[in-house]
């Protein structure tokens, strides 16, 4: 396996809504995680909004630490960030005085590659995420679609072993996500990169993952991991009118249906506590 979650959990100190001194309490995030996923594997972790997918994926990126197992990439446990792991998240986190080029070059400076060769990979990059002839444009100058293009590109410029995506797309318009999408797949199939994406959206679980880890909410944990089939996830055009690809989608949505009404019924509790806890204070 490339990467190995290893009965991971995760545990956050949380203030607790009555206040005072020494008033915190734990709050478990995830719990019991096991998940492998393959060299060169598409996988896409789905579930309800705040069921722990950005805290997988920020152990994941070495930004915080499991609480208790571990996280191995090559069978080795994970220790903090790494340029073996590149992340794209939903803002686009540009340098909004660089060109689009000197975005990515800014990245590849700190690694100690030479001038020519930054700029010869970070013209080759903008040409594979369709931004050819947009090298000296800054990010103003650019839609939110584009914008997100260059994050990909820079990411891909460190030629990272593993790609993580927190929602890269969640932002965009319908059909600007659904252009991504499609290169997101094409892009795959050219470097063989191992990814880790995440999503809320069912259709895009289904249309980009080989395989779809869905979450239980709170604390979050793997559900079920569903296989989808080559001829599903692809990058032709009308893919998503499949039969099976309806079949996979509410398959997925049955699995998620019942993890959010538990959420929201979670929040509905809770609501009720904090609204006990300030009628008694
Ligand atoms: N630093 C922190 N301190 C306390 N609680 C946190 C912290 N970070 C996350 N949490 C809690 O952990 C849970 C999981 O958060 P996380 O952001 O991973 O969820 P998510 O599935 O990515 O949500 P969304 O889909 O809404 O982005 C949430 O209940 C959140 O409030």
């Amino acid at each position: 396996m490339k990467i190995q979650f290893d009965n991971v959990q995760k545990t956050f100190k949380v203030r607790n809504p009555a206040g005072g001194r020494g008033a915190f309490s734990t709050f478990t995030a995830v719990k019991d995680v096991q998940l492998g996923v393959k060299d060169g594997e598409f996988m896409v972790i789905v579930g309800p909004s705040g069921c722990g997918k950005s805290t997988l994926l920020d152990m994941l990126g070495g930004l915080t630490k499991p609480s208790a197992g571990q996280i191995l990439l090559d069978g080795k446990p994970i220790d903090g960030p790494g340029l073996d792991r590149g992340i794209v998240f939903q803002q686009y986190a540009l340098f909004p005085w660089k060109t689009a080029k000197q975005n990515i070059e800014f990245g590849l400076e700190a690694k100690g590659i030479p001038r020519k060769e930054r700029s010869e990979r970070a013209s080759h990059f903008l040409a594979l995420v369709g931004l050819a002839g947009f090298e000296q444009r800054y990010p103003h100058e650019l839609s939110g679609g584009m914008k997100q293009r260059v994050a990909i590109a820079r990411s891909l410029a460190f030629d990272p072993d593993v790609l993580l995506m927190d929602e890269p797309f969640a932002a965009l318009d319908a059909q600007t996500r659904e252009t991504l999408q499609s290169e997101l797949l094409r892009i795959w199939e050219q470097t063989k990169k191992t990814i880790v994406f995440i999503t809320h959206g069912i259709d895009e679980a289904v249309y980009l993952g080989q395989r779809v880890a869905v979450m239980t909410s709170r604390p979050g944990t793997i559900k079920q991991v569903i296989d989808i089939p080559v001829h599903v996830n692809g990058a032709e055009e009308d893919i998503r009118s499949l039969p099976e690809f309806g079949e996979l989608r509410h398959e997925i949505w049955e699995l998620l249906r019942d993890e959010v009404s538990r959420a929201q019924q979670q929040e509905h509790t809770k609501a009720q506590a904090g609204a006990a806890v300030g009628a008694r204070g």
